[in-house]
C-alpha cells in the first residue's frame, strides 16, 4: 500500500543555467506542492500504513527551510530546478524515512515531477 502526504511552501527562485532570455533566468517565486509518498504493508491493528502525522514531523525541518526562502541560497539547490528539488528532497528524507517511495514536486498547477529514487 502507498500514502502520501502533500505540502506547500512559498519559495523565490531562479534558473541560473537557462539561456539568456528565458523567463526562469529572473528572479521569481512559486506555492511549491510537495507529495511525500510512503510504502510499506498495513498495520493489522492501525489500519494504516504509518500516521500521516509522523511524515509531518519528519517533513518539518525541510519545510522550515524552504518555505519563505530563496532556493538558490542553500546548498544543493544553486540550480533549483523541480527535478534537483525532488532529487535533494529525497537524499533527506530518506534516511529518516525508509518507506519513502516517491517524490512529487509540482512547481506551478501545470508543471513538476516525480522521482522514485532512480
Ligand atoms: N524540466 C523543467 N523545466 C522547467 C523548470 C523545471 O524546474 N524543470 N522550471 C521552469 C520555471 O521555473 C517556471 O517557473 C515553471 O515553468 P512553466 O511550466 O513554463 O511555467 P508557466 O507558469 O509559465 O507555464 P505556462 O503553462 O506556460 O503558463 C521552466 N521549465
Ligand atoms: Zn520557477
Amino acid at each position: 500500500m502507498e500514502i502520501y502526504k502533500e505540502f506547500t511552501f512559498e519559495a523565490a527562485h531562479k534558473l541560473p543555467n537557462v539561456p539568456d532570455g528565458h523567463k526562469c533566468g529572473r528572479l521569481h517565486g512559486h506555492s511549491f506542492r510537495v507529495a511525500i509518498h510512503v510504502q510499506g504493508p498495513l498495520d493489522p491493528v492501525l489500519g494504516w500504513v504509518m500516521d500521516f502525522s509522523d511524515i509531518k514531523a519528519i517533513f518539518r525541518p525541510v519545510y522550515e527551510q524552504l518555505d519563505h526562502h530563496y532556493l538558490n541560497d542553500i546548498p544543493g539547490l544553486e540550480n533549483p530546478t523541480s527535478e534537483v528539488l525532488a532529487e535533494w528532497l529525497w537524499g533527506r528524507l530518506k534516511p529518516l524515512l525508509p518507506g519513502l517511495s516517491r517524490i512529487r514536486v509540482h512547481e506551478t498547477c501545470t508543471s513538476g515531477c516525480e522521482y522514485t529514487g532512480d
